[in-house]
């Protein structure tokens, strides 16, 4: 192991890494909450100052990514499309398996300029999580409960919203609704073969309503669906602790652009056409499993120093006072207040590594795990 993997793998490394990430966080959340009167007065500034605002807390977490771990990507797709990509609104439509997918997703935003503006179809239970959640309600972020009954309106009058958004936006929807598991993977077959559709290898059953609900209200305002597969070499499965430890990753993300217009409107018609869309998605994943790669040309859109210079900013900011409170810590060698500072700082990791849980599997939730009453009509 050479000294800077050494480094990358210290613990004191990467409490710092999340000090700036949690205080710088919490301070840009504050500077949203000011935002609200802008509102009021004008929407579009005050959406344009939030994606920037945004930008500044998710693009520390991508600078972790392509900056500490040095994880490369590679895309793979039509060299016809790529000059569109950043400059159109799109529906992405991203396979589920793993713990850092959304994070491999951030990156390509990133390097397409859409990062701060990037949006998704998330649980609700996912607003709740501090710095990330709270940024994405002043992001306009759809949120979802995953019970239809409830979220057909909600979602619909969200994307309505979306309608006059000042910037570029992917939208990304992972259609399975949680991630892969070989017990959901084995409940949402059972669903399949009682709905007599194929059986899918590596994906979960597509549940249907929210793609049609998204494409039928982001008509006139999305201009395509970016259906993208992702795999990483060699069948890693990286996990955000393997990212903080600096572990490096190449990632293969496949996507394909397909004109809005060509999707049906009709609901049924819609629904068809994405289970045919995810039986195509699990031949691209065997045709990766069988030779390591997708068909069709690649291209690696290089990173961008931006993530790095925002990193960097808001490290020289926080960590200047951290310094100095430690320093008057140690000198004032009261042991009441060193053993609060403990505590405090326990309590920060704490909440830290609770957040990070939130992008584990195993801490997933039981949302398409059980068994269903089956209608075989
Ligand atoms: C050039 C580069 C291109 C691309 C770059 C890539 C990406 C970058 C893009 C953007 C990045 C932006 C942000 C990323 C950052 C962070 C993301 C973080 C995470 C958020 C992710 C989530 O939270 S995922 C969970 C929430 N989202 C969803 O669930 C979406 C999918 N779900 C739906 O659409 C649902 O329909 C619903 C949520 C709208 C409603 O849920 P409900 O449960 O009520 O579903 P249904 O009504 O659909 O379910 C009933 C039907 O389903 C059948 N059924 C029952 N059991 C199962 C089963 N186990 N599997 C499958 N189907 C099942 C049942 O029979 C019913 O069938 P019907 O025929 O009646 O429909
Ligand atoms: C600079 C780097 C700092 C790193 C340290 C800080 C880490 C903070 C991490 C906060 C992450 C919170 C955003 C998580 C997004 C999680 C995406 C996700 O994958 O959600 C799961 C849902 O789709 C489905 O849920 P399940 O039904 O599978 O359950």
């Amino acid at each position: 192991m050479g000294v800077l993997q050494l480094l990358k793998s210290q613990f004191v490394c990467h409490l710092v890494i999340c000090y700036v990430f949690l205080f710088s966080g919490l301070v840009i959340n504050l500077l949203q909450l000011c935002t609200l009167p802008l509102w009021l007065v004008d929407k579009q500034l005050a959406r344009r100052i939030n994606v920037r605002l945004g930008y500044c807390i998710s693009s520390q977490m991508v600078a972790a990514l392509e900056w500490w771990s040095g994880t490369e990507c590679t895309l793979y797709t039509d060299p016809k499309s790529f000059p569109l990509y950043g400059n159109e609104n799109a529906i992405v439509v991203l396979n589920h398996s793993f713990e850092i997918d959304f994070l491999c997703g951030w990156t390509f935003c990133e390097r397409f300029g859409v990062l701060g503006s990037s949006k998704v179809l998330a649980k609700k239970e996912l607003s709740y999580v501090p710095v990330i959640g709270w940024m994405w309600y002043f992001l306009e972020i759809v949120f979802c409960k995953r019970k239809w009954e409830e979220d057909r309106r909600t979602v619909a009058q969200s994307l309505q919203n979306l309608h006059d958004y000042p910037e570029n936006f992917w939208f990304l929807l992972y259609c399975e609704g949680t991630r892969l598991t070989p017990k959901k993977h084995q409940v949402s077959m059972q669903v399949a073969e009682s709905k007599g559709l194929p059986k899918l290898k590596y994906h979960l059953l597509p549940r249907t309503k929210g793609f049609w609900v998204t494409v039928q209200n982001l008509r006139g305002t999305a201009a395509a669906v970016y259906d993208s597969t992702l795999n990483f070499r060699n069948n890693e499965t990286p996990t955000l602790l393997d990212i903080l430890n600096g572990k490096k990753y190449h990632a293969d993300l496949y996507v394909r652009r397909i004109p809005l217009e060509s999707i049906p409107e009709d609901e049924a018609e819609c629904a068809a056409w994405l289970h045919k869309l995810y039986q195509e998605k699990d031949s691209f994943q065997e045709h990766y499993t069988q030779t390591g790669r997708y068909p069709g040309p690649t291209v690696s859109p290089p990173r961008r120093p931006w993530s790095l210079i925002n990193w960097l900013f808001w490290a020289c900011l926080l960590l200047y006072p951290l310094g100095l409170l430690v320093a008057q810590l140690i000198s004032s060698g009261s042991i009441l207040t060193i053993l609060a500072s403990v505590a405090l700082c326990s309590a920060a990791s704490l909440g830290v590594r609770w957040m990070i849980g939130q992008t584990e599997i195993g801490r997933g939730s039981s949302y398409g795990d059980k068994e269903v009453p089956l209608n075989n009509n």
